[in-house]
């Protein structure tokens, strides 16, 4: 695909005897906002933990605007512009929100840049702040946040990598209702500024508002990619989605 960031080809990871991905490949054009769903354990974070470089596949192939990124580490693949939250952002403990997102950007300028806060990054960190609704918390523990808050706070530290794309596992996972709404907005600002995004989530009424497309996956492959509206009407997708949960009625 010519305009692709994210191609993905013949995947394949294993925990030990546990194959949780099979041959899984699809691609990721400019601009998209794209939703991965499937039942619960059908290996949606790992997929992103394998995107992200935060463990490595076994096979296969995972290229970032053109270049393969196989076997690259979080910290290089974040450099070259592919960043990721996570299900449950686990935050510092010592340090306040408006530090964490200074060091966020200072990480990769050297040591000396901690300890320099020119105006034009207090400005910008302020931006992000009143962005996503943080201001408030600005001298707070980030680990005193609510999880909600911390969601935010880890899109807000994705954004201080200056990303061209962002992988979100869950961002609506235990969020207030008032919040997944700013959360919608928030997401289409950021797509609108030209961040592709690939979003993990269960909440369907989050993705058919956000979603142009669905990759679905089962049991460690993808069975369908379609628009959110023709989800109901696929029947893997319905019996992936119905098989787990009889599954679990069955085991209960
Ligand atoms: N680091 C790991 N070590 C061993 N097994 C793992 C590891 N990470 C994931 N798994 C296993 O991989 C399988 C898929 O898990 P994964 O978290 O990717 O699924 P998921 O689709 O994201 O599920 P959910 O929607 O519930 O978050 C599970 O069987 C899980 O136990």
């Amino acid at each position: 695909m010519p305009d692709s960031v994210l191609a993905i080809e013949g995947v394949a990871k294993s925990f030990g005897a546990n194959q949780v991905l099979a041959n899984v490949g699809f691609s990721i054009s400019k601009g998209e906002i794209v939703g991965l769903l499937g039942p619960n354990g059908c290996g949606k974070s790992t997929l992103l933990n394998l995107i992200s470089g935060v463990f490595p596949a076994d096979a296969g192939i995972l290229a970032f605007q053109g270049e393969n990124m196989t076997g690259q580490s979080m910290d290089q693949i974040a450099r070259r512009g592919l960043v990721r939250t996570f299900q449950l952002p686990s935050m510092p403990r010592r340090m306040t929100v408006a530090e964490l997102l200074h060091g966020a950007a200072a990480r990769g300028a050297g040591f000396g840049s901690l300890f320099r806060r020119d105006a034009s990054e207090m400005a910008e960190i302020d931006g992000l702040l009143d962005e996503l609704a943080l201001s408030h918390v600005r001298h707070l523990p980030a680990a005193s946040l609510s999880g909600g808050q911390k969601k935010l706070l880890s899109i807000a530290l994705a954004l201080r990598a200056s990303p061209r794309m962002i992988c979100l596992d869950e961002p609506t996972a235990g969020v207030h209702p008032n919040l997944r709404h700013h959360m919608v907005g928030l997401l289409r600002r950021i797509n609108a500024s030209g961040i592709t995004l690939l979003i993990v989530e269960h909440d369907m009424h989050f993705i058919r508002e956000l979603c142009s497309r669905c990759v679905v996956m089962d049991r460690g492959a993808v069975i369908a990619d379609c628009k959110p509206s023709e989800l109901t009407s696929n029947e893997q997708v319905v019996e992936a989605y119905l098989g787990n949960a009889r599954q679990k009625r069955a085991m209960a």
